[in-house]
């Protein structure tokens, strides 16, 4: 929709102030100008630095970042008394912009328990401090704390005290996350309809997430006449945190098709913002959030991932990079399908013909079952693998068991197919592989030397896949080869049968052609 002057719902940052509220320890001055710098690149309209009169550290950090932070009006929080709000003024001093942020509750509950005042002698302290603070700008915002709780006819009241005292925004704070979106609509419908100056401030919400509506119940507030929605990057805050900056911000972005409301966020700035936030506040991101989570642009099942394969748009209803990602993900798992194994392995480079995708394909299948995620590297091995093996290999291993006691004692029973013939050894050694290294060797009847063993890891992890690389010395030829395998005794299997296979077709084996004609089970003493 057309953007208009009207709808620009201005977007007011409190990370600094309500979200630091959500941290065990307070942020250093270092760590504030650091949120402070990235916060400011995100083009919000005001940024709540801090509580000036709560610490001479606050007080600094938010006096440092008022002079150097251009662009947003910065901004401080002060209790309706004049030392807070007189503290906040001084460290504001230094801004382009000023706003002084001062606040009192207006639920019977604070104002009997908390304040221990009535609703006329907060309002009548309220009105003193908005009155201080335009000593220091004209730009005053009051909120009326716990307004969520606050009978309606008791909150027009101090609203419009507020704006007759010189408030410039009206702030409505859900200070508990108490309301429902129909609820609170109500609320800022009852002051646009009651409160005769309310044309003369901005009107403001503060929705904290204690039932997990704080976007909702901004947004529900914006669609009944709110202008100025009070948040934090990846919506952190007191307690359960606060309305979410890049869900609220994405919201009205992804759906200006049409909701009508417009902000000023770069929205390719949030992904770098959000992960900012995330490091320095020490507050890790559930990977399932909106927007930010690492989760949101991430597809696992095949059906999805073909989909977004086809036409992005079917499984995702914003670019990755329209917040400043990179691209979307796909997690290899036994749930996804052929066509983003095939895309993987195009992006990897390889070509069609370079492999199998059938088979290739049912080798995933079986690794995904055993690991959960395939990485990138063991697709790569899973090819390779591939490539080690021909359509007219006569060995394959058709069953391995092994067993090792605790006191170091090992047994391998080898089944070993030959064009469809089978033949079965068992032995004993010093480990498993050793032990089926013999099984193998009693089957063939042939000496084979082993040169050289190497055992790697492909990928990392404890169920990487593990690359077994042996020689042999076969008739007088040195012969490579190898095998890949989550279980490394039968990747060294497959390794002697690489080797078995290549001297098969290289040399004519005899002891290989008659020893697999019945099968046969012998325990070694
Ligand atoms: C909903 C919100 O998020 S509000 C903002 C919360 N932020 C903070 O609390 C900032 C960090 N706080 C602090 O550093 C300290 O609590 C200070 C400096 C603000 C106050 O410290 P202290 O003077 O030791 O008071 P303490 O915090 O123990 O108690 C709060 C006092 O402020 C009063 N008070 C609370 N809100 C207000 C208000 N909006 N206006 C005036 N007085 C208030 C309380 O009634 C209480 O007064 P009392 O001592 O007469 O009972
Ligand atoms: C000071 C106000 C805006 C506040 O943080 C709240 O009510 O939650």
């Amino acid at each position: 929709m057309t953007p208009t002057a009207d709808n620009r719902v201005w977007i007011f940052d409190t990370t600094l102030r309500d979200g630091e509220q959500a941290l065990r320890a307070s942020l250093s001055k270092k760590q504030k100008i650091q949120l402070a710098d990235a916060i400011s690149r995100l083009g919000v309209d005001v940024m709540e630095l801090g509580f000036p009169a709560s610490s001479p550290g606050d007080f600094s950090a938010v006096a440092e970042i008022a002079q150097t932070i251009k662009g947003p009006v910065m901004c401080g929080l002060a209790r309706a008394i004049p030392d807070d709000i007189r503290a906040c003024g001084e460290a504001l001093k230094g801004a382009e912009r000023a706003r002084i942020h001062t606040f009192i509750a207006s639920s019977p509950l604070h104002l009997q328990y908390k304040l221990r005042k009535s609703l006329q002698q907060a309002t009548e302290q309220a009105e003193a401090s908005i009155r201080l603070a335009r000593q220091y700008t004209d730009d005053v915002e009051f909120s009326c704390e716990d307004a969520g709780r606050t009978p309606i006819d008791d909150l027009c009241y101090m609203v419009e005290r507020a704006i007759a005292a010189g408030a410039t925004t009206i702030n409505i704070p859900d200070t508990v996350g108490y309301t429902v979106p129909t609820e609170f609509a109500h609320i800022i419908t009852a002051l646009k309809e009651r409160v005769n100056n309310i044309d003369q401030a901005r009107l403001s919400v503060h929705c904290h997430n204690d039932l997990g509506l704080a976007v909702a119940n901004s947004l529900a507030a914006i669609e009944a006449g709110a202008r100025q929605v009070e948040c934090t990057v990846n919506g952190i805050g007191e307690r359960a945190g606060n309305c979410a900056l890049e869900e609220i911000a994405m919201i009205l972005n992804t759906r200006a098709d049409t909701l009508p409301w417009h902000t000023g966020i770069q929205g390719h700035e949030i992904y770098r913002t959000s992960q900012v936030v995330s490091q320095v506040c020490n507050m890790p991101i559930q990977a399932n959030k909106a927007i930010v989570g690492s989760n949101a642009f991430a597809h696992s099942s095949g059906i999805h991932q073909d989909g977004v394969l086809k036409a992005q748009n079917t499984y995702e209803i914003m670019r990755p990079e329209s917040i400043g990602m990179r691209a979307n993900c796909f997690n290899l798992t036994s749930r996804s399908g052929k066509h983003v194994i095939k895309h993987r392995l195009h992006e990897l480079g390889y070509r069609d013909q370079d492999y199998d995708l059938n088979e290739v394909y049912s080798s995933f299948l079986e690794l995904a079952d055993k690991k959960g995620q395939v990485f990138d590297y063991d697709l790569e091995a899973l090819v390779f693998a591939q490539s080690l093996q021909a359509q007219d290999d006569p060995y394959s291993l058709a069953e391995l068991t092994t067993q090792t006691d605790t006191d170091g004692k090992a047994s391998a029973t080898v089944k070993l197919g030959c064009h469809g013939r089978l033949a079965t050894q068992t032995r004993e050694g010093n480990g498993p592989v050793d032990a089926a290294y013999d099984a193998l060797q009693a089957i063939i009847e042939q000496p084979i030397s082993l040169e050289s063993y190497q055992l790697s890891a492909k990928g990392c992890g404890a169920d990487a896949l593990g690359q077994v690389d042996i020689t042999a010395n076969f008739d007088g030829q040195h012969i490579h080869g190898v095998g890949l395998d989550t279980d490394i005794v039968k990747a060294s299997v497959q390794a002697y049968i690489h080797v078995l296979n290549t001297a098969a077709r290289a040399i004519q084996v005899r002891a290989l052609k008659t020893d697999l004609q019945t099968e046969s089970k012998e325990k070694a003493s």
